[in-house]
């Protein structure tokens, strides 16, 4: 038995949630294109849950279902206070997104409908999480959820306390539209294992979360800005670049797993970051990022992935660098959880084997003799 490092080409699991067929992405086979220009988060959502598009009268109670569920516990946002100076978004939102288990009756309920129920849940209530941790860092008081407004728009609503611009509403809706699934990637995956062992949805979310976390997955969005900022200007740019590629240094939101010849999501990403750069009058983050993809591309061949424009996106809306992790996870929740109940309804153990390559016949050696 030899190991496939990083399980490359390996198929772990049949879905029928979204598939990435010769680089066209589809979410229960519509192509992202369609969903990205067409359809809301909202309906996004049921679409993964379910497996088709709502008609009305299910996307009004799907609204009223997240309207309902979109406070979270008191205990969870005191417990959030208690959180030390300095810990990290995606840290707080892995720790209060575990808490929500212990504040919720059916946590350990294993029936489809309740399961169902707590994937809609936790989809109300991460956003409210991740605005509530960004206020109550700077000594503000969290702002309760609004009803009958979308995801999108409550999210920057309890972020800022103000009614948030149109535009803002659709960039957002549009960007947690292409984050929301995206086949068996390292957090989907981390979710399908640990739900695999007949834990519950809560747990498969957390470890989810703590997957998300790292730059070579979601926390890359956040490393792009990081990276932006470093580079400071355009004129910067292409000696900043030539120097990371010399020292082999990676540049985030380039390069992917699965896709080779470009992300289908980025062109939507870079489309609307010329949009709002334009609409704030501050191309430079645009111009900067086209700059880093022609010298990055034309040197290595590697393309934007969905990472790469969205930070400069997150950034012309004005949302703190540290949150465009938790606003990935916002979104992919949908995703994790539709997995989550897509593994419960036909599960087995997920248990791989390793190949052993470490010393054979070793003996113990008592203490005195070491
Ligand atoms: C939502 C998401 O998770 S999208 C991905 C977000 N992550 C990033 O943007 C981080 C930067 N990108 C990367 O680290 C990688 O491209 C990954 C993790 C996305 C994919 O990794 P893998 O499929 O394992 O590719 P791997 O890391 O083995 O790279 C293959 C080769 O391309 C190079 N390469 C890949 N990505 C990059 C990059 N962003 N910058 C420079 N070189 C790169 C590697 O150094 C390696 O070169 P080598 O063969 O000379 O050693
Ligand atoms: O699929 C992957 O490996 C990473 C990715 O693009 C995503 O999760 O959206």
């Amino acid at each position: 038995m030899t190991a496939t490092k990083g399980l490359e080409g390996i198929v772990a699991a049949a879905s029928s949630i979204s598939s990435i067929i010769d680089g066209v992405l589809t979410y229960r086979g519509i192509n992202i294109d369609d969903l990205a220009e067409n359809a809301s988060f909202e309906e996004v959502a049921y679409l993964l849950w379910y497996g088709k598009l709502p008609n009305r009268s299910e996307l009004d109670e799907l609204q009223k279902q997240l309207d309902q569920y979109a406070e979270v516990p008191k205990e969870v946002i005191e417990g959030i206070k208690l959180y030390p100076k300095g810990t990290s978004s995606m840290a707080a939102l892995r720790t209060a997104v575990s808490s929500l288990a212990l504040y919720d009756e059916s946590a350990n309920d294993m029936s489809p409908e309740a399961n169902q129920l707590k994937a809609i849940k936790l989809q109300a209530q991460l956003p409210t999480v991740v605005a509530a941790f960004a206020r109550i860092r700077e000594g503000k008081e969290p702002v309760a959820p609004k009803k009958g407004v979308s995801i999108a728009y409550n999210f920057l609503y309890m972020l800022t306390g103000k009614e948030p611009a149109e535009v803002a509403v659709k960039a957002l809706d549009q960007a947690l539209v292409l984050h929301a699934d995206h086949e068996l990637n390292a957090s989907t995956f981390a979710a399908r294992v640990t739900v695999a062992t007949l834990s519950d949805i809560y747990s498969g979310v957390t470890s989810a979360i703590g997957a998300l976390k790292g730059p070579l997955h979601g926390g890359a969005n956040e490393a792009v800005m990081v990276m932006l900022e470093e580079i400071g200007t355009s004129a910067n740019v292409e000696s900043y670049i030539n120097n990371a590629l010399a020292n082999k240094v990676k540049i985030m939101g380039f390069g992917h797993r699965v896709y080779k010849n470009g992300d289908p999501r980025a062109k939507h990403l870079q489309k609307m970051s010329r949009e709002l750069g334009k609409l704030t009058g501050n191309m430079e983050l645009y111009e900067m990022s086209v700059k880093i993809e022609e010298l990055v591309t034309g040197q290595k061949g590697l393309k934007p992935n969905v990472d790469f424009y969205s930070a400069s996106v997150y950034t012309a809306l004005e949302i703190p660098r540290d949150l465009f992790t938790p606003i990935f996870a916002i979104s992919r929740v949908s995703g994790w959880s539709a997995h989550i109940l897509e593994q419960y309804q036909d599960n087995r153990l997920i248990r791989p084997r390793a190949d052993y390559v470490g010393p054979v016949g070793a003996k113990y050696i008592p203490i005195e003799q070491r």
